[in-house]
C-alpha cells in the first residue's frame, strides 16, 4: 500500500559564503626587492598585522579592520584587468588569513602566485614563490621556514648577521639567501652587507628598488 509522503519544504541549500579579505590597496608595478626583482607583478596588499616591526614601512596596514573586505572574484578581476600575470600578496601579514580561496582563484585564471610574509603564522594557500622575511618581533614558524624559495634578512643592525645565519640553517637546500637593509639604516648598513655577502657568497644583495624608482 502507498503511504503519502508528509508534504516538506526542502531547506534551500546554505549558500556557502563568498570569501571576502580586507584590502589595503592593489596595485600594479615592477617587484622591488628579492629574487623576482625586475619582473611586472600585481599587487595586493592585505590588512591586519600583530608582528609590530618597530621600522616597518606600511605601519598603516595594521589594523585589520580599517580596510575594506573585497570578494576573491572581484580581485581576480581586477588582476587580469593587466596583461601582467604575477601577483604578489602581501599586507600587513597576509598569512593571518586563508588565502586558499584567493591563490586558487588566481591559478585558476592562469596567475603565479607569489606571498611575502613574515612566516609568523601558519602556511595557507597554493604559492609558486614564497619570500620569508623572519622578524625578532613575533618568531617565524619552523613549517614556514622549511618551505621558502627565499629568505630575506632585514638587516638594522649589526647583530642581524648572526640571526640571519640561523634562519639560513631552518631552510630548505635550495632557498635563495638575501640581506636586504632596513630603509633607513641603509647609509649605515650597506657597507657591512657588501664585507658580508662578499666573505659569504651564498648570500645576496636586495634592495628596495622600487624606493630609488619612486615607483610604488
Ligand atoms: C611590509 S612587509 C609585508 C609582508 C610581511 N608582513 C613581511 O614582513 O614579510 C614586505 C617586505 O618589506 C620588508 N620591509 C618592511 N619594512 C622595511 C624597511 N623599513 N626596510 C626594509 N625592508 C622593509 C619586510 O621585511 C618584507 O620583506
Ligand atoms: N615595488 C614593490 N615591490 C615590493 N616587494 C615587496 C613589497 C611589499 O611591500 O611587500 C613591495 C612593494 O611595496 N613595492
Ligand atoms: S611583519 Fe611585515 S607588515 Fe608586519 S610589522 Fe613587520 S614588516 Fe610590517
Ligand atoms: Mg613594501
Amino acid at each position: 500500500m502507498l503511504h503519502e509522503l508528509p508534504v516538506t519544504s526542502a531547506a534551500p541549500a546554505q549558500a556557502a559564503a563568498a570569501p571576502t579579505l580586507p584590502v589595503m590597496e592593489q596595485f600594479y608595478t615592477i617587484q622591488g626587492e628579492g629574487y623576482n626583482t625586475g619582473r611586472a607583478a600585481y599587487f595586493i596588499r592585505l590588512g591586519g598585522c600583530d608582528v609590530g616591526c618597530v621600522w616597518c614601512d606600511v605601519k598603516e596596514s595594521w589594523p585589520v579592520d580599517a580596510h575594506p573586505r573585497q570578494h576573491v572574484a572581484e580581485l581576480v578581476a581586477a588582476v587580469t584587468t593587466e596583461p601582467g600575470r604575477n601577483v604578489v600578496i602581501t599586507g600587513g601579514e597576509p598569512l593571518m588569513h586563508d588565502l586558499e580561496p584567493l591563490t586558487a582563484a588566481l591559478r585558476q585564471a592562469g596567475c603565479r602566485t607569489w606571498i611575502e610574509t613574515s612566516g609568523a603564522y601558519p602556511l595557507s594557500g597554493q604559492w609558486d614563490w614564497i619570500c620569508v622575511s623572519p622578524k625578532k618581533f613575533k618568531a617565524p614558524l619552523p613549517s614556514v621556514l622549511a618551505a621558502a624559495h627565499e629568505l630575506k634578512i632585514v638587516v638594522f643592525n649589526k647583530s642581524d648577521f648572526d640571526w640571519a645565519e640561523q634562519h639560513a640553517a631552518q631552510v630548505g637546500p635550495g632557498c635563495r639567501l638575501y640581506l636586504q637593509p632596513e630603509w633607513s639604516k641603509a647609509p649605515a648598513m650597506m657597507p657591512l652587507i657588501v664585507d658580508y655577502v662578499k666573505a659569504n657568497p651564498q648570500w645576496q644583495v636586495s634592495l628596495q628598488t622600487h624606493k630609488f624608482l619612486d615607483i610604488p
